[in-house]
């Protein structure tokens, strides 16, 4: 017995224990070439859970420092409907000052009464500006201007004005494809190049997304829509690589299907297949999607997704997008091949739901035809 890693077997022979063992595992025990593998293992693991033990200690330290919301500027495009209402009343209620941004004058007023009823003191304040977002950048940069000298700097832009389209490929008219990338993409570009410069000589701000679960994955009806909501996880992945030195965090937004009168809109000529497809992960009400949007925005988290499919489908479609916390990397790492198993039975189910509707269509046809003859 000369090795040093053979001494617990040596106090072992000494005990009298050893011969407890079976002669052939004795023998395997005492050759040294067993032995260093498995401790050398034993040392790697150690040092693995050491190291993740590190990376949690620190994890608070690399998260950016949450934004203060009471009597923060937060402007709000698309503010007066749906999803970007609920996320001004969510700031309102925390004591922020809102800019609302959108282009019927009416719909405006109307939700500036509804958020001011959440007041929690009387010094807020909440402004409407008609702008049309997509379309002149000066008029944009115009507005953000008369904003910032009404209710000061923007310490966080919310780009929530967007539109949908749901048809087959060949039914989208050509126009439209232009159109939503005029206002889902350019829509989000021209606020956000208006406060950029400000919030970096400030060396703080927040700049947030509404992308959409079909801006992780393409879908069925979704052709002229998921490129412009897919351009803006570009588009925010980029940015924050240039502004994270200013202290100004991402956050891009991928709600499931919400609850509002912009869903309603589209649900009148939405095609069986997308509708189908977009009920695996449910339908949520704009308020909880605004409640977490504002948090991940706040704790300055460059991904926001609701929901359990809205988990996986985040985890899954990282990528190369950063992360703001060690626990949201770890996870990321163990669960990427589960969410890809899961992710393909999904897709079984999704193509299966494409033949199965035209299968019908076809048969419908057919019947039609017969009764015509
Ligand atoms: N509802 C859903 O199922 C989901 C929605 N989303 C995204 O969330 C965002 C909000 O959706 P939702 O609340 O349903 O939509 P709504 O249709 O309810 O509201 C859209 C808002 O955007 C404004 N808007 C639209 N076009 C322009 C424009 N060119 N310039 C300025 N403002 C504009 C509208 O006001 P006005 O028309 O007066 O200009 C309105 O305030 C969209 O980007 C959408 O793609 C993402 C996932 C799911
Ligand atoms: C591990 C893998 C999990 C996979 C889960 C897949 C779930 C797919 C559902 C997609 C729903 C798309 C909703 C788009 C909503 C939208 O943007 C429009 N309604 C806008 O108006």
């Amino acid at each position: 017995m000369c090795s040093p890693w053979l001494w617990p077997l040596q106090l072992l022979q000494d005990e009298g224990l050893n011969s407890a063992l079976p002669d052939w595992l004795c023998q395997c025990l005492h050759s040294w070439w067993f032995l260093l593998p498995l401790v050398m293992l034993l040392v790697v693991a150690a040092f693995i859970v050491a190291f993740v033990l590190l990376l949690y200690m620190v994890s608070p330290l690399i998260s950016p420092r949450p934004l203060k919301l009471n009597g923060a500027h937060v402007v709000v495009t698309g503010g007066s409907s749906g999803i970007g209402k609920c996320i001004a009343i969510e700031c309102y209620k925390q004591g922020a000052f809102i800019t609302l941004v959108a282009r019927d004058e009416s719909k405006l007023l109307q939700a500036k009464k509804e958020i001011e009823k959440h007041a929690i003191n009387d010094k807020q304040v909440v402004l409407c500006i008609s702008v049309d977002v997509s379309k002149d950048y000066s008029q944009v940069e115009y507005v953000i201007k008369q904003a910032q000298e009404k209710l000061g700097p923007v310490d966080m832009l919310v780009n929530c004005a967007g539109i949908t389209v749901a048809a087959k490929f060949e039914e989208v008219d050509v126009d439209c494809f232009k159109r939503l990338m005029e206002v889902n993409y350019l829509g989000s570009v021209y606020p956000t190049r208006a406060v950029i410069p400000t919030m970096k000589e400030r060396r703080m701000g927040r700049i947030v997304f509404v992308s959409s679960q079909a801006g992780q994955l393409g879908l069925f009806g979704y052709t002229a829509y998921s490129p412009s909501k897919f351009a803006l996880r570009g588009l925010a992945e980029s940015l924050q690589m240039e502004i994270k030195p200013y202290n100004i965090y991402v956050t891009v937004a991928y709600p499931p299907d919400t609850d509002t009168p912009g869903l309603a809109e589209e649900n009148k000529t939405k095609p069986l297949e997308t509708k189908l497809i977009s009920e695996t992960s449910g339908l949520c009400q704009p308020e909880q999607v605004a409640k977490v949007i504002v948090k991940d925005a706040v704790q300055g988290n460059f991904n926001s997704s609701v929901g359990l499919d809205g988990y996986m489908l985040s985890s899954l479609t990282c990528g190369m997008s950063p992360v703001t916390s060690i626990t949201e990397g770890l996870q990321q790492i163990v669960t990427m091949g589960l969410f890809r198993t899961i992710a393909l039975f999904y897709l079984g189910s999704f193509d299966s739901i494409v033949r199965r509707c035209m299968m019908q269509r076809e048969q419908l046809k057919k019947k039609e035809t017969r009764l015509n003859k």
